[in-house]
C-alpha cells in the first residue's frame, strides 16, 4: 500500500500535459476484439485500469503489447472464456468486453459487476438492450450469460443516458444484421471516440454525440483492425485546472479539447477563476479566495460527476456557502468526512452538501475512498497550510499517470512513500 505525503501551500506554476482519456481506452481497447487482428492505440494513458483491460484481454487470449503510450491489440485467438469475479472486481468497466464478445462469438460470460463505493451500479440497460438484439440473457450465482445464434438490429430506448450500456450497444450492434437504433443515448466525447475507432475499423454508425445513435449492422469479415488516437482526458485536464485555482497558481493545461471542458470552464470562470482559452490548451489563474458558486452533475454537457469531488475541495475554501448536488450516482460523498477532517465545513443533506467556505484549510490523515476522491483529498492538501498523509494512492493510479510527478513538475510538495 503506497500514500502521498504532500505539504502544502505552494502556488502551482508551469504547464502540464493532459494524457489520453481513460474513460475513452477502456472501450476502445474492448472494441478490439469484434476485429480479430492487430489494432493499434495511440496516447492511451499508463494506468492501473488500463493495465487491468490488457489483462482482461490477455487472459481471454488476445496478445497485447504496450511501448511508452501505444497499445497493440492482436485480438485473432481471442475466445469467450468466463470472466472471474476476481478480474471484474480488479475494475468495473471490464464489463465492456460483453458487447464485443457477444457479438463476435454469440456467447458471452461474465461475472456480475456489483456495485462500488460510488453506488449500486446495476447493469440492467445493458442487459434490456442485449436482449432487444436478440440475445437470451441469465443471471445467476452471480454470473451474467448472454447468448445469441444471431443479433438483429432494434430499437432501443434507454431509460437513462448510460455511457457502459450506450458502449456496449454500439459494440453489439456493429455486427448485428439491419439497423440499430439507440434513443436517449449518452452523449459523452468519449463515446464519439469509440465511434471514430469503430468507423476506422469498417462499422458504419452515426450520430455518436447525440441523443440517437444509428448502427447499420455489418458482416464480421468487413471489420478491419485500426489505428487510433485517443482523446485528451478530459477529467484529467480538469482535475489539473482545479488544482492551479486551488492554489492560486498559473497553470496551462496541454493537450485539452477545450470544448470537452466547457461545463467546467463555465463553473470556474463563475467562481471568479482567471480562465483562458486556446485551440489546444487552457490556462488558468487562481486570484485568491473563489467565489462560492452551486453545482448539479448531469450527463454530459451537464457538469460531469468526475469532477464533483474536486471542484467540492476548491469550494471549501470559497468565499460565501455553495451547493452540490450529485445526480448521477447516490453515494459520491465518501471525501466529505475526509475534507472535514482537513477543516471543511460541509453538511450532508440527501444527494446534496451545502459547503460553507472557510480561509483555510489544514493538513491531516486522510484516505482515498475511490478514483475522484483521492483526487480531490490531493487538490485540498496541495492548498491545506501544513502536512497531509493520503492513504490508499492505487485509488488514485487507476485514472491519473504518476500525477505526483506532474505535480511535483508544477513546483508542489508531493512525494509516494511504501508503507
Ligand atoms: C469507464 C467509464 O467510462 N466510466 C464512466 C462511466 O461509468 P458508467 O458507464 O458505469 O456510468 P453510467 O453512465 O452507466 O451510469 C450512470 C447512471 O446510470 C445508472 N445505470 C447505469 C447502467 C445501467 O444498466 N443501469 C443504471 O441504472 C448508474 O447506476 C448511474 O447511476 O460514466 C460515468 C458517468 O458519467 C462516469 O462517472 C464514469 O467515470
Ligand atoms: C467512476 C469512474 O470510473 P469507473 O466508471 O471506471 O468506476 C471515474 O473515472 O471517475
Amino acid at each position: 500500500m503506497q500514500k502521498f505525503v504532500i505539504v502544502g501551500g505552494t502556488r502551482l506554476t508551469g504547464t502540464v500535459r493532459a494524457s489520453g482519456s481513460k474513460n475513452a481506452t477502456l472501450p476502445i481497447m474492448a472494441a478490439c476484439i469484434l476485429n480479430g487482428g492487430t489494432s493499434v492505440i495511440h496516447e492511451a494513458p499508463r494506468l492501473l485500469d488500463v493495465s487491468v483491460m490488457k489483462d482482461v484481454l490477455t487472459y481471454l487470449g488476445a496478445k497485447v503489447t504496450s511501448e511508452g503510450n501505444i497499445i497493440t491489440v492482436d485480438s485473432s485467438n481471442i475466445r469467450p472464456l468466463e470472466i472471474s469475479e476476481e478480474l471484474m472486481r480488479r475494475m468495473r468497466a471490464s464489463n465492456l468486453v460483453l458487447g464485443a464478445l457477444l457479438a463476435r462469438f454469440g456467447k458471452v460470460k461474465i461475472s456480475h459487476p456489483g456495485g462500488c463505493q460510488i453506488g449500486s451500479r446495476p447493469m440492467n440497460l445493458h442487459l434490456k438492450g442485449l436482449q432487444a438484439l436478440g440475445a437470451t440473457i441469465q443471471e445467476k450465482f452471480g454470473y451474467i450469460t448472454a447468448e445469441a445464434e444471431k443479433l438483429s438490429g432494434a430499437d432501443i430506448h434507454l431509460d437513462l443516458p448510460s455511457v457502459g450500456a450506450t458502449e456496449n450497444l454500439m459494440m453489439a450492434a456493429v455486427l448485428a444484421e439491419g439497423v440499430t437504433t439507440i434513443k436517449n443515448a449518452a452523449r459523452e466525447p468519449e463515446i464519439v471516440d469509440l465511434q471514430n475507432f469503430l468507423n476506422n475499423m469498417g462499422a458504419r454508425i452515426k450520430g455518436g454525440g447525440t441523443d440517437t445513435i444509428k448502427i447499420e449492422g455489418v458482416r464480421p469479415g468487413h471489420l478491419k483492425p485500426a489505428v487510433h488516437t485517443v482523446i485528451p482526458d478530459r477529467i484529467e485536464a480538469g482535475t489539473h485546472m482545479v488544482a492551479a485555482a486551488i492554489t492560486g497558481g498559473d497553470v496551462t493545461v496541454t493537450n485539452v479539447i477545450p470544448e470537452h471542458l466547457e461545463p467546467l470552464l463555465a463553473k470556474l470562470r463563475e467562481a471568479g477563476v482567471d480562465v483562458e482559452v486556446g485551440d489546444d490548451y487552457v490556462r488558468v489563474r487562481g486570484k485568491g479566495r473563489v467565489q462560492a458558486v452551486d453545482i448539479k452533475t448531469m450527463p454530459y454537457p451537464g457538469f460531469p460527476t468526475d469532477m464533483q469531488p474536486q471542484m467540492m475541495a476548491l469550494l471549501t475554501l470559497a468565499e460565501g456557502t455553495s451547493v452540490i448536488t450529485e445526480t448521477i450516482f447516490e453515494n459520491r460523498f465518501k471525501h466529505v468526512p475526509e475534507l472535514r477532517r482537513m477543516g471543511a465545513d460541509i453538511k450532508v443533506e440527501g444527494q446534496s452538501v451545502i459547503i460553507k467556505g472557510v480561509p483555510r484549510l489544514s493538513g491531516a490523515c486522510v484516505e482515498a475512498s475511490d478514483l475522484r476522491a483521492g483526487a480531490a483529498l490531493v487538490l485540498a492538501a496541495l492548498a491545506a497550510e501544513d502536512g497531509t498523509v493520503l492513504e490508499n494512492v492505487y485509488h488514485i493510479d487507476r485514472g491519473y499517470e504518476q500525477m505526483e510527478l506532474k505535480y511535483r513538475a508544477l513546483g508542489a510538495r508531493i512525494i509516494r512513500v511504501n508503507n
